[in-house]
């Protein structure tokens, strides 16, 4: 059984505090659409889909709630409009980078819209909302276990193809893609843990991910809650590895992929990929259709967001009681007052080290000789 990064039960929405694992795991309760912005923007909760799920179901939750009260907002389908569109825009604006989020936020809108449009009243309004922001979170476990099988079972038709072992496969991943990052099982961790569940995989390995430490945090922990055969790596391991081991696949997941299949992910995953393409080791992004931006035509008009300065010159560690309070230890890794830091949370893989986009719909490879993915079979 794996992680859970929401619990929802009626209108009320927790959210499992990513910033203390793996030390304290602390459920703590979303009731309004600032608490779920700050959670996304702090990274409380983090990783693409995740943060869609909880962006639509703070906002379902707080419609549901303004609703159970004398609701002036419902009077007309404008008022309505005028209550949502701020509420949408305002959770759009949490983090840049995960085009999902936004392809949430647009699709309540075109809910919003198409309701308007076909003549229905406020109330009815707010239920279509409601139950197409329910939607958004729910539909995520399935499609991760339908991506996470095609790419599976592409690997190991590939791995064979190309005289491979018979012996298991040995995956590297970045970042963590799993169950906290998603609303279960996971994209790239998906795939492996169906490599898993299907007797085709030796080991796991993954970066620590500096410096959120997704990697040695939360996909360390993922793995051992699955008993997954798994060993840790820092970041600066990855050539190393490669040369010291046979590894048959590198899979990531993304926060956005352009139309020609350049991949925004966790910063690091560019660095591994030219790694494996210095090996030949066949490359893979597992991503779900809603993190595919068509109107991206390449990696230069992704948005990369430049986190905090501080969050790369300290280690979190585990909770301590202090004069009546309690307080998360920290320790500093960088000189006080130092200046010059460079902390963006993600870089772009061009498409040509990527050897294999998989969505929900499939896998799509470039064509003999292209340097870019026509995506339209699987979008
Ligand atoms: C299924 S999660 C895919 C990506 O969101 C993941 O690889 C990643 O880069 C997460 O970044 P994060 O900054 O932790 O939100």
């Amino acid at each position: 059984m794996g992680l859970t990064s929401i619990k929802t039960d009626g209108d009320k929405i927790e959210i499992v505090n990513q910033l203390l694992l793996p030390h304290t795991t602390e459920f703590i309760e979303i009731s309004t659409i600032d608490q779920a912005h700050d959670a996304i923007k702090s990274m409380k909760i983090r990783g693409a889909p995740a943060i869609a799920s909880l962006a639509a179901l703070a906002f379902a939750s707080d419609l549901s709630r303004a609703l159970k009260a004398p609701a002036d907002f419902v009077s007309s389908p404008g008022t309505v409009r005028d209550y949502v569109e701020p509420i949408l825009a305002h959770l759009y604006t949490a983090r840049p980078t995960a085009v999902n989020l936004g392809a949430a936020t647009r699709r309540l809108t075109a809910t919003l819209d198409a309701s308007i449009a076909a003549g229905k009243t406020g109330h009815a309004i707010c239920a279509d909302l409601i139950a197409e922001a329910h939607r958004v979170a729910d539909e995520d476990v399935g499609r991760n276990k339908k991506m996470s099988q095609w790419g599976g079972d592409w690997l190991v038709n590939d791995v064979k193809q190309s005289g491979g072992t018979g012996n298991g496969l040995n995956v590297m991943t970045v970042c963590n893609t799993g169950s906290l990052a998603t609303s279960g099982y996971g994209t790239a961790l998906g795939l492996i843990t169906y490599l898993h569940e299907t007797g085709s995989l030796a080991t796991a390995y993954y970066t620590q991910t500096t410096p959120y430490h997704q990697g040695s945090r939360l996909t360390a922990l993922e793995l051992q809650t699955l008993e997954i055969p798994s060993v840790m790596i820092c970041d600066t391991m990855v050539g190393s590895l490669f040369q010291h081991h046979n590894i048959h696949a590198v899979v990531v997941g993304a926060d956005r992929i352009a139309k020609n299949g350049d991949t925004a992910n966790k910063i690091g995953t560019y660095n591994a990929a030219v790694i494996a393409a210095r090996h030949q080791i066949p490359f893979i992004v597992v991503a779900p259709i809603s993190t595919v931006d068509l109107a991206v035509a390449d990696g230069s008009g992704i948005p990369i967001e430049q986190r905090p300065a501080i969050e790369a010159c300290l280690v979190r560690g585990a909770l301590y009681p202090s004069e009546g309070e309690t307080k998360q230890a920290v320790v500093m890794i960088t000189p006080p007052g130092l200046e010059g830091i460079y902390n963006p949370s993600f870089d772009v893989t061009p498409a040509e080290l990527i050897t294999a986009i998989v969505t929900e719909k499939g896998v799509a490879t470039k064509r003999p000789g292209e340097l870019v993915f026509d995506l339209s079979s699987v979008v």
